[in-house]
């Protein structure tokens, strides 16, 4: 078998070979008319592939399946165990073929949050050592809001033409989640994110949008550098 030259091409330090980033958002979930139905999936892996490109970790790919909120009805989501399996059956190959050690899971997707009260499991069913990356969820402000929709026109996925109708939530109720009064009572920062689309609409930025990426990837990118270190 061929001697592997894990010193070539932009790698600064050959351990960026142990550790893995893979992405976790959803491909079938609602984001008005102006963004298509798996915006977080493309985010997130937009997120994960450019960190991977700068500091020469594995880039996983994105997980498929998400898990969502009962009382958030706005998609196509599976159960949190389900979630949970797929995650540990999906790392396991990354281990098994590609002689990953560590991982950081860039999440994309507000309803997969939950998946965080798993990760002491997950990291015991795989022996990686994890970092749940969830930064753009706490920067990008409402669901298919105006960070969701700059990310968009950065990505080139956005409809233009429909950027005038994203805002009307009688119609697109998920849009800021305006339309689910459960999850708002029971959240506020999903009332507050809610809030702001009706009250303020929602713009497209593409500038902010890259900075928005910029901001998540150096943060994939630190958790890269953590990782080095353990
Ligand atoms: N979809 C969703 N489910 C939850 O359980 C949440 N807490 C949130 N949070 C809010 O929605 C935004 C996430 O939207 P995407 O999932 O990225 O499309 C997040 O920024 C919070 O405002 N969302
Ligand atoms: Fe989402």
């Amino acid at each position: 078998m061929a001697e592997l030259r894990y010193r070539a091409g932009n790698v600064r330090n050959p351990g960026v070979h142990k550790i893995g980033i893979i992405a976790l958002g959803s491909h079938l979930e609602n984001h008005g008319p102006a963004l298509p139905i798996d915006t977080d999936a493309k985010i997130g892996a937009h997120i994960a592939f450019q960190a991977s490109l700068r500091c020469g970790a594995k880039f996983l790919g994105v997980i498929f399946p998400a898990y969502e909120l009962d009382e958030i009805d706005h998609g196509v989501h599976v159960s949190l165990d389900t979630l949970k399996e797929n995650v540990i059956e999906t790392l396991n190959s990354a281990k098994k073929f590609l002689d990953i050690e560590k991982v950081v899971i860039v999440n994309s997707h507000g309803g997969n949050l939950p998946l965080m009260t798993e990760l002491w499991e997950i990291e015991d069913k795989t022996d990686l050592s994890i970092i749940f990356n969830n930064k753009i969820i706490s920067t990008e402000g409402p669901h298919a809001g105006s960070g969701e929709l700059s990310m968009g026109k950065v990505l080139g996925i956005l409809n233009e033409d429909e950027l005038k109708n994203q805002a009307d939530v009688n119609k697109y109720v998920e849009v800021g989640l305006h339309g689910f009064k459960q999850a708002r009572e029971n959240d506020p920062n999903i009332e507050e994110g809610a809030r702001d689309v009706e009250e303020n609409g929602v713009y497209v930025d593409e500038e902010y949008g890259q900075q928005l990426f910029n901001l998540a990837i150096d943060t994939v990118i630190f958790d890269v550098e953590k990782l080095l270190d353990f």
